[in-house]
């Protein structure tokens, strides 16, 4: 990749711009406030100019409700040769530029999972990206070329690509980013009319807790009014397990003997589900479970060859940890590398190979 157009010069697309730019990609830099784009090109993102010609990739880093118009106008301009989205959720950006009968194939849906409480380009940094997965759901149209060009971006932000669909991603991540959010600021909620004499108190445990307490709520009723099916059926069995932890303390307080044992179960329960929850939350900067198995594919080198084994892998169930691509020079072929966790590898490679595709060792 030489050239981008980044359009949203925030947080995100701020820090994905330092990264390219420190890269040696040639980076320009546009936001619906022209201050914004020149904030960032102070802090060495790239330029605030326009390009004269069309860039090698645009990265769309605005708000999940203005993705789709956005991402629309830059193709209508045609202001790049790929694009793609950053936003929280994916199948809603999605199904809007179905509706709107933009043109997939030169389109891939991305998220990274990498970001912050804070907003705005000074918020930026150049290492935000990095060893963080980066989801990508190709659709089942998007270019090799297009797919590439994503891939290339995850590199050199060297973040850690990772392929999924996009309503199973929304699903993941209503568990993992969208209800802690919400429960984030819940917890924080309880301190607005708290007593001073209570809140001096505040130790690191409700710090940790209540980091991300301090988001921007437009932008986050944004990412909810994106994903609220999946986000409310978590909140949902949560809301259970709070009633059920409100019931054994209540137990606690009890005279009865075997009452008091039972409400001391039900805590040890919610604390001991905790910790194996807790230690399934991968390492700082996503240290992934230890061992991978790679599933070898040939595939042609033909527009959409790429995203359709992703789309097979997809439907398969299979979730690809990392992708890597050797181009064998001088052939129409190339060998992709599929990096799966053990016991996908089986069915995988069965998948595959029911679909018809040339498997390698
Ligand atoms: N904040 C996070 O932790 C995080 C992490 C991963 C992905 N994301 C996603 O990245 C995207 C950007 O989030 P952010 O945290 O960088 O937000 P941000 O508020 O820091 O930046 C968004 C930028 O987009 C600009 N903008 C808004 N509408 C625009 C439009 N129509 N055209 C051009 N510019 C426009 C705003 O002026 C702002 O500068 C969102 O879709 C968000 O869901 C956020
Ligand atoms: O670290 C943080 O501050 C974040 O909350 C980042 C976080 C997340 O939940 O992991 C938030 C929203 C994004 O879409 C991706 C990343």
């Amino acid at each position: 990749m030489r050239t981008a157009l980044v359009i949203g010069t925030g947080l995100i697309g701020t820090s994905a711009a330092i990264a390219l730019t420190g890269r040696g990609v040639r980076v320009y830099l546009s936001d619906e406030d022209p201050g914004r784009a020149r904030t960032a090109a102070a802090l060495g993102a790239g330029t605030d100019e326009t390009p004269q010609s069309p860039v090698d990739l645009a990265v769309v880093a605005v708000p999940p409700a203005h993705v789709a118009r956005t991402l629309a106008d830059a193709q209508a301009k045609g202001l790049a040769r790929g694009y793609l989205d950053v936003a929280s959720v994916k199948g809603g950006p999605r199904r809007e530029l179905e509706a709107a009968g933009f043109d997939l194939t030169s389109y891939i849906g991305t998220h990274p999972m990498a970001g912050s409480e804070r907003s705005g380009p000074l918020a930026a940094t150049a290492d935000l990206f990095e060893g963080r997965p980066w989801v990508l759901s190709p659709t089942s149209v998007t270019d090799t070329e297009v797919l590439n060009l994503a891939l290339e971006l995850v590199a050199l932000c060297r973040a850690v690509p990772v392929v999924m669909d996009a309503d199973a991603h929304d699903r993941a991540v209503a568990l993992v980013s969208h209800t802690p959010q919400l429960v984030s600021s819940m917890v924080a909620a309880r301190l607005e009319g708290a007593d001073e004499a209570a809140v001096r108190l505040c130790g690191q445990g409700i710090r940790d807790v209540t980091r991300i307490a301090a988001s921007d709520p437009a932008l986050w009723v944004d990412i909810l009014s994106a994903n609220p099916g999946p986000v409310a059926d978590v909140l949902a069995e949560l809301a259970g397990d709070l009633q059920e932890t409100v019931e054994a303390l209540r137990s606690l307080q009890a005279a009865d003997e075997d009452k008091r044992r039972s409400g001391v179960a039900g805590i040890e329960d919610v604390l001991r589900r905790g910790n194996a929850g807790r230690v399934r939350v991968p390492g700082k900067h996503g240290a992934a479970p230890a061992v991978y198995e790679v599933v070898t594919v040939l595939i042609s080198d033909s527009p959409g060859e790429l995203a359709r084994v992703f789309a097979d892998a997809g439907s398969a169930g299979i979730n690809i940890e990392d992708v890597r691509i050797e181009h064998a020079t001088g052939q129409q072929a190339g060998r992709v590398e599929l990096v799966v966790v053990p016991q996908a590898a089986p069915t995988l490679t069965a998948a595959l190979h029911e679909r018809g595709w040339a498997l390698r060792q």
